[in-house]
């Protein structure tokens, strides 16, 4: 059986188990059989990675292969984030990226996305692509290429590339610098240890913002025994910090920067639902020509009664960027998900943790206000809502369990939730006649169940998970 499979974001694998050399050139080796039936071969493709465990000699094999298959390789010159490797696929009209990154996975993971020329993350039908084709160099029918780096940069098929300066100059477009200028903004920025680690405190910097605090701000491929992953649980120093300096926000990064962690300047945490609901209703009240708003299926339904009221379109995907990233290219002014991903159709289809952090400066350069603040008169306007995920950790008896539950829910009812809608989009997702809603979905990146849960207020959410949680069986969790 192989070890070779691409989830819900490219490639996953512990290092030296599965993500082996061997089987990074076999990737390699797929991506450029893939580039080549594209008709795409000479267009090249850029090679970035980031701050984990031998992530630049990982990058060295792809671009070795790549360069042998006869593709010209931009190979990054140290760890950067996925937006900006994803950024010079548009900058330079490319075939595409190979990002060795396993995100915000343990440390002892390794992976690789593969983002093609349309500069967001691979489709479904592209990664299924490229695994035919590791299947047939997996059964011996192909032969992995490969040139040494010495003699292919000699040669000049592999050039060293720095995404730094045009990735900033593209950001600085994208965002009202002039606003952010004139606000006398103070932040404290957290990459946690990963390949974000200059990119935002100097892109700031170039816009007038003050960095107060760094921290987690030097490479460790162990992330200081912690998690790059920038959840409420994980940013309690970064929260501190921020209140501690008076800050305007708190900036945190994940492993390869392309999702967000915002901190109030009050030190609360501000999540990506409530994140989205900011810059959307940013997009509709000052920004205009908004046609359409896309969200997954996991992500908060406020976005919905927001849009509604603008007469604008919301478009619900299954759970993945790869899918927003879709509706994006097909119009929708702004993307978002509840897991941490968001971008705006003025930048790329790729989810970009460092637009997200200076679009929340230019929110709050614009307004004068918080986060909390502003989430607070929306309220008002559009009423409450509490949204929680909880990701069980049960077996796979359980799993198998409960997702038959969903599968075959009939029940009109969830004890007093009357149940106005079902759907599959990804998992089961039942909508009830108060507007709560569940979805129960198998996680693609981790070995878990992943429950959602929004109702009006936290009694109504409490009361829900109850009844589901009775339902399902996993009353114990
Ligand atoms: O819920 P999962 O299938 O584990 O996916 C969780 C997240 O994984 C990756 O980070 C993807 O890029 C995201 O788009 C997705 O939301």
């Amino acid at each position: 059986m192989s070890v070779i499979k691409f989830g819900t974001d490219g490639w996953r694998g512990v290092i030296a188990r599965e993500f082996t050399f061997a089987n990074v050139a076999i990737v390699a080796q797929a991506v450029a059989m893939y580039v080549k039936a594209e008709g795409q071969t000479g267009k090249g493709i850029i090679v970035g990675y980031d701050n984990r465990f031998l992530g630049s000699l990982f990058a060295e094999r792809v671009a070795e292969v790549l360069a042998a298959n006869g593709i010209p390789v931009w190979l990054c010159d140290a760890p950067a984030p996925t937006p900006a490797v994803a950024s010079m696929i548009a900058e330079r009209s490319l075939a595409g990226a190979m990002m060795v990154t396993a995100s915000h996975n343990p440390p002892e993971y390794n992976g690789i996305k593969f983002i093609p020329d349309y500069a967001g993350p691979a489709t479904p039908e592209i990664t299924d692509a490229i695994t035919r084709y590791v299947r047939e160099v997996e059964a011996g029918q192909v032969e992995v290429q490969v040139v040494p780096l010495a003699q292919a940069t000699k040669e000049g098929l592999i050039a060293y590339e720095c995404p730094r300066q045009p990735y900033g100059e593209r950001l600085k477009q994208v965002v009202d610098g002039a606003v952010i200028r004139q606000a006398g903004l103070r932040v404290v920025v957290d990459p946690m240890h990963g390949s974000g680690i200059g990119y935002l405190e100097e892109i700031a910097a170039e816009l007038g913002v003050e960095v107060v605090a760094c921290l987690r701000h030097h490479k460790d491929p162990m992330f200081g025994g912690r998690l790059p992953e920038p959840c409420e649980e994980e940013l309690e120093e970064l929260a501190r910090l921020t209140q501690e300096h008076g800050a305007s926000l708190g900036l945190a990064l994940d492993g390869d920067a392309d999702r967000f962690g915002i901190i109030d300047p009050s030190g609360a945490y501000v999540t990506p639902n409530e994140v989205f609901i900011l810059l959307a209703h940013d997009q509709l009240r000052y920004k205009g020509g908004l046609q359409k708003i896309a969200r997954t299926v996991a992500t908060t339904h406020r976005i919905d009664r927001m849009a509604a009221a603008y007469g604008v379109e919301v478009v619900e995907t299954p759970v993945g960027f790869k899918y927003i990233g879709q509706e994006i290219l097909k119009g929708a002014g702004i993307g978002g998900e509840e897991s941490g991903g968001l971008s705006i159709s003025s930048h790329i289809p790729e989810k970009d943790g460092l637009l997200v952090g200076l679009l929340m400066l230019e929110l709050t350069a614009r307004t004068g206000r918080t986060p909390k603040q502003l989430l607070a008169e929306l309220e008002q306007t559009y009423g409450t809502a509490v949204s929680e995920r909880v990701d069980a950790r049960i077996s796979p008896e359980q799993k198998d369990q409960v997702l038959a539950v969903m599968r075959d829910w009939t029940a009109e009812r969830l004890d007093r939730w009357l149940v106005t809608k079902k759907t599959a989009v990804d998992g089961v997702k039942l909508v009830f006649d108060t507007g709560a809603w569940t979805l129960v979905r198998p996680s693609g990146t981790e070995p878990l169940v992943r429950i959602y849960l929004e109702a009006g207020d936290r009694e109504e959410l409490n009361g829900l998970k109850t009844a589901l949680f009775a339902v399902l069986g996993l009353s114990a969790i």
